[in-house]
C-alpha cells in the first residue's frame, strides 16, 4: 500500500462513530468521502461537519454524498452502519469497491464479519472495536465524550499488513489504537458485556448499576452472560474465564451507564435486537443448545419495538 496521503478514505454509514472517525483521519488521508443520508447529510453538505469533543468544537470538509458511486476511487473503506443495516449497505457498495480496497468493520456485534466476508471475500475485510462515545447531537454535528480506543485485527493472515496500515493511521490521528491477534476472540469479549447488559437495561429502562442492585435482574444477567459463553464456546471462540469474570466489575465500574439500547429505545430509534440476541437465538438453534432467557429478551424487545410502530 502506498503512503496515508495518497489514500482516499470512504465512510459508508457518517453517522456517530463513521463521521467522528472519519473527521479525526481527514488531516491525514487525501480525501475522505462521507456515505450519510437525510438531514444529517443535508447539513454536513451545507455547513460541513462539525466535532464538539470537550470544550473543543472543530470543523472539517470533504465529500458528502449518498450516492455510493462516488466510492469507487477509494482505498480505505471504513464501515461503520448500524448491524440492522449492515446487509443492504454492503449490497450497495459491491459494484463500487475497487479491487485491493480494504473495508473495516468498527461496529458492534459478531455478525457482521459473516455477512462483509460473504461478499467481499476474507481478504478484503479486517474487524475492530470502537470504545467510544459518540452521536449526532443534531444533524451535522457529533458529540465524543471519555474514551477513544479502538483495537483492530486481521481475518485472514493475508491481510495482517493492511492491520498495521489502518492501526499506524488511527494512532497518527491521535486515536488510541492496538492490534489483536485474535479480533474475533477480542470482540467476543466486548460482546459479552453488551448481551449481559444491553437487551436488559433496554427492557426495564435500566441504568447498568440497577442491574447488579436487583436481585432478579442480576439473576437474569448471569443466565444471559452463562447462555452466551456456553453458545460462543461451542462456535469456538475461546472464551477465557478470566475475561468472563470480568464481565460484572466492568458493569460498577460504569454504574450510571445507559448502554446504547437502551439510548435507542428511549429516542424511539431502532434498536440492534437481532445482532445482540436474534444472532444467539439462531445459533443456539443450529447447534441445539437451550437458550431461554436470551430467547425471551429477544421476543420481548421485538414485542416493545413493534409497538413503537416499528
Ligand atoms: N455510538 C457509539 O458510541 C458506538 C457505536 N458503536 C457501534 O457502531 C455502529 C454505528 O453506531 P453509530 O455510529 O452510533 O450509529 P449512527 O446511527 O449514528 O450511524 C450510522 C449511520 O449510517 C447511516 N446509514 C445507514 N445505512 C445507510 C445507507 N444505506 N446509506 C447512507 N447512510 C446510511 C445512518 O443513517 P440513518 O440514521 O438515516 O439510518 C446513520 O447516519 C453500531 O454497530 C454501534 O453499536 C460501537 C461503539 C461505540
Ligand atoms: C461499550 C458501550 C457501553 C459504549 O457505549 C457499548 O458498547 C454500548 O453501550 O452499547
Amino acid at each position: 500500500m502506498s503512503g496515508w496521503t495518497s489514500m482516499i478514505l470512504a465512510v459508508i454509514g457518517a453517522g456517530g462513530v463513521g463521521a467522528y472517525c472519519g473527521g479525526m483521519l481527514s488531516p491525514f488521508v487525501n480525501e475522505v468521502v462521507f456515505v450519510a443520508r437525510g438531514e444529517h447529510l443535508q447539513a454536513m453538505r451545507r455547513d460541513g461537519l462539525i466535532i464538539q469533543s470537550g470544550l473543543k468544537s472543530s470543523h472539517f470538509q470533504g465529500t458528502f454524498t449518498d450516492d455510493f458511486k462516488t466510492i469507487s476511487q477509494a482505498d480505505l473503506l471504513l464501515f461503520t452502519v448500524n448491524s440492522y443495516q449492515t446487509a443492504e449497505a454492503a449490497k450497495s457498495m459491491l459494484p463500487y469497491v475497487k479491487p485491493g480496497a480494504v473495508i473495516l468493520t468498527l461496529q458492534n456485534g459478531v455478525d457482521n464479519e459473516e455477512i462483509l466476508t460473504d461478499l467481499f471475500g476474507r481478504d478484503q475485510v479486517i474487524s475492530g472495536i470502537a470504545y467510544l462515545n459518540v452521536k449526532v447531537v443534531r444533524p451535522g454535528v457529533i458529540s465524543q465524550e471519555n474514551v477513544r480506543t479502538f483495537v483492530i485485527g486481521h481475518l485472514s493472515e493475508n491481510t495482517q499488513k493492511h492491520v498495521e496500515f489502518w492501526n499506524n493511521l488511527f494512532n497518527k490521528a491521535g486515536l488510541n489504537c492496538s492490534q489483536s491477534l485474535n479480533i474475533v476472540e477480542t470482540k467476543w469479549v466486548k460482546y459479552l458485556w453488551n448481551v449481559t447488559f444491553n437487551p436488559l437495561s433496554a427492557l426495564k429502562m435500566a441504568t447498568v448499576g440497577d442491574i447488579p442492585d436487583d436481585a432478579e435482574l442480576r439473576r437474569w444477567a448471569e443466565e444471559i452472560l452463562r447462555e452466551t459463553v456456553c453458545i460462543g464456546r461451542a462456535l469456538g471462540v475461546d472464551l477465557k474465564q478470566e475475561a468472563i469474570n470480568e464481565v460484572f466489575p466492568i458493569g460498577e465500574r460504569v454504574r450510571s451507564h445507559k448502554p446504547s439500547m437502551l439510548q435507542h429505545r428511549e429516542q424511539g430509534k431502532k434498536m440492534e435486537i437481532e445482532s445482540l440476541c436474534g444472532y444467539l437465538v439462531r445459533k443456539a438453534q443450529i447447534l441445539g443448545i437451550e437458550a431461554p432467557v436470551i430467547k425471551e429478551m429477544y421476543n420481548s424487545l421485538l414485542a416493545i419495538e413493534e409497538g413503537q410502530g416499528r
